[in-house]
C-alpha cells in the first residue's frame, strides 16, 4: 500500500511522519529544531524540513505529502520568488498597533465589521496586521512584495521545486484553514478580500490559490503529489479525528482551544477567531501567546528538566499553597494585551518553594487556557469531550491541572505528533479521494478533582493587574 508523508512545521521544530496511506500505520519519523525568535528567515524552515525528512528516511518512496504549518506567518516574495525580508510570525507583537488601527479604520462598529467580514477581529497575530506594519515601517519592502503566502504554503511551493529566482508565483497554493487566519480571506464566502490588501499592504499581490480539502495541489519534481496542507491547529484536528462536540486544547508554543463547527463563527469580542478547518467545516479558536514556554522557563529557573518539573508540581498541593502565576510573559493574545507582562501573586515565605513554583506554572497555563475555553464555549459551542495535545500534554501535571480548572475529564491521546499525522491523513485522502478511516490512537482519560478556587484566584489576580477578563 502506498506511503504518505505528513509535515508539521511549527514554531519550535519540524516533524515528519511517514505512514501507510490505507491503515495509517506509522513507518518512520524524524524531527529537526527551528531557530528561536518571532522573526525568522523561511530558509531555516526549509533546511529543517529537509533535515527532518532525511531523519525520517527520505520522501523518495512516498506517493503523497502534505504540510501543516504555524499559522499567520507573513512570507513576502519578490517577482523572482525570493523572500523580501524575514517572516514575522504569529507571536510577533510589533503589529499590535496596526491591528488596533484596522479596527478603528472600520468605524465605530469596526470589530463587528471584521468579525462578520473575515471571521476574526484583528490582533497582532493576523497576517493583515503584519502587512499594515510592513507598509508603514518598511515601505520599500512592501513595494517589492509581489506575492504574500504563509509558512505552509511556501514550504509546499519549495517541495514543488520552486524557490528564489524561479518566479513561479502562480504556483503558490494554500488551503481554507490557513487562509482563514490571514484577515484577507473570508471563511464564510471562500473569497479573498482585495480591499483589505489595498488597505494594508497598499496593493493586491499575487496570492496562493485556495484549494479544497481533498484537492491535489502541486507535485514534487519526482512526481509525489502535494496536498493543500493546513494550518497547524486544523492539522491537529485531523490528526486526533476531532468532530462536532470535541474541544481540542493544545499546549505547544501557543496555547490553543478550538472546536469543530458546521457553521462559521463571528465573535465581535475578538477573543475567538472564526477560522475554517481542513475538511470543509469551521474551527473557532482562541489562542494564547504563553503556553509551553512558561514550563520551559520555569524549569530553567528551578534548574530542572521538564519531567522533573512535573514531579515537583505533583508534589505540591492543588493551588500551589496560594501562589498564582498570571503567565503573560510575552504579552498576551487571549485576552488581547500585547504589552502585558507576567506576574506572580500570593507569595509568602511559607509557600515560596520549588514545588509550589512548579505547580503555579502549570496552573497558570491551565487557567489561561480555561479563559480561552470559556471564550470558545461562550459562543454556544458544546464541549462534550476535551482532547489535550501538544508537547505540554506529555506532562501529568499539565493533564491534571487542566482537568481540575476546567472541572471536567481530559482525554490525552498517547504521545505523538498529531499535527503531522493530520497532514499525512490529508495526503492519503488526496491520493484516494476520500478521508481514510485510520485507527484512532489510544487515549488516557484524566479526571482530577475540580479546583474552582484556583481559577477564581487566578482571575482575581488577572483582573487586579489588567482590569480585564477574557
Ligand atoms: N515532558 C514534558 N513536560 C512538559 N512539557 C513538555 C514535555 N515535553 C515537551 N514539552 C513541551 O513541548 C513544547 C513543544 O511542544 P510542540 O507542540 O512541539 O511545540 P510547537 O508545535 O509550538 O513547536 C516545549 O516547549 C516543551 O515545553
Ligand atoms: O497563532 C496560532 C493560531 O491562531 C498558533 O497556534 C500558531 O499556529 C502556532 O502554533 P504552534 O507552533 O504553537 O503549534
Amino acid at each position: 500500500m502506498p506511503l504518505v508523508a505528513g509535515v508539521d512545521s511549527s514554531t519550535q521544530s519540524c516533524k515528519v511522519v511517514i505512514r501507510d496511506a490505507e491503515t495509517g500505520a506509522l513507518h518512520r519519523q524524524g524531527t529537526a529544531r527551528h531557530a528561536p525568535g518571532t522573526e525568522v528567515d523561511p530558509e531555516t524552515w526549509w533546511r529543517a524540513l529537509l533535515e527532518a525528512a532525511a531523519a525520517a528516511g527520505g520522501l523518495d518512496d512516498v506517493a503523497a505529502v502534505a504540510v501543516s504549518g504555524q499559522q499567520h506567518g507573513m512570507v513576502c516574495l519578490d517577482a523572482d520568488g525570493a523572500v523580501v525580508r524575514d517572516a514575522l510570525l504569529w507571536n510577533d507583537t510589533r503589529s499590535a498597533v496596526a491591528a488596533r488601527q484596522l479596527i478603528e479604520d472600520a468605524g465605530p462598529d469596526g470589530a463587528a465589521y471584521w468579525a462578520e467580514t473575515t471571521g476574526t477581529v484583528p490582533v497582532a497575530s493576523i497576517t493583515a496586521a503584519k502587512l499594515k506594519w510592513l507598509a508603514e515601517n518598511e515601505p520599500e519592502n512592501a513595494a517589492r512584495t509581489a506575492a504574500v503566502c504563509l509558512p505552509h504554503d511556501w514550504l509546499s511551493w519549495r517541495l514543488a521545486g520552486h524557490g528564489p529566482g524561479s518566479g513561479g508565483l502562480a504556483a503558490l497554493r494554500t488551503d481554507r484553514s490557513d487562509a482563514s487566519g490571514t484577515g484577507y480571506w473570508s471563511p464564510a464566502t471562500g473569497q479573498y478580500l482585495p480591499e483589505v490588501l489595498d488597505a494594508t499592504l497598499g496593493h493586491v499581490p499575487a496570492l496562493p490559490v485556495v484549494l479544497g480539502p481533498l484537492e491535489p495541489g502541486l507535485q514534487t519534481p519526482a512526481g509525489t503529489v502535494i496536498g493543500p496542507g493546513t494550518g497547524d491547529n486544523a492539522g491537529a484536528a485531523l490528526g486526533v479525528g476531532a468532530t462536532v462536540g470535541d474541544v481540542v486544547v493544545s499546549v505547544g508554543t501557543s496555547g490553543t482551544v478550538f472546536a469543530v463547527t458546521e457553521d462559521p463563527t463571528a465573535d465581535v469580542t475578538g477573543l475567538v477567531a472564526g477560522f475554517a478547518d481542513a475538511t470543509g467545516n469551521f474551527l473557532p479558536l482562541a489562542a494564547t501567546l504563553n503556553a509551553s514556554r512558561v514550563l520551559d522557563a520555569t524549569a530553567g529557573v528551578l534548574g530542572v528538566d521538564l519531567p522533573a518539573l512535573t514531579e515537583l508540581a505533583l508534589a505540591a498541593e492543588p493551588g500551589a499553597g496560594g501562589l498564582s502565576l498570571v503567565p503573560y510573559f510575552e504579552g498576551e493574545r487571549t485576552p488581547n494585551l500585547p504589552e502585558a507582562q507576567a506576574s506572580l501573586h500570593g507569595m509568602t515565605l511559607a509557600n515560596y518553594t520549588p514545588a509550589n513554583l512548579a505547580r503555579a506554572a502549570f496552573e497558570g497555563v491551565a487557567c489561561s487556557l480555561a479563559d480561552a475555553f470559556r471564550a470558545v464555549t461562550g459562543l454556544g459551542i458544546e464541549a462534550r469531550r476535551v482532547i489535550l495535545v501538544g508537547g505540554g500534554a506529555r506532562s501529568a501535571a499539565m493533564q491534571q491541572t487542566l482537568s481540575s480548572v476546567l472541572g471536567m475529564p481530559v482525554d490525552v491521546p498517547e504521545p505523538g505528533e498529531y499535527v503531522a499525522d493530520g497532514a499525512a491523513r490529508q495526503a492519503a485522502a488526496v491520493l484516494s479521494g476520500a478521508w481514510p478511516e485510520w485507527k484512532t490512537q489510544d487515549s488516557l482519560t484524566v479526571s482530577a478533582p475540580a479546583a474552582p478556587q484556583v481559577l477564581e484566584r487566578y482571575r482575581a489576580a488577572a483582573q487586579r493587574m489588567h482590569g480585564s477578563a477574557s
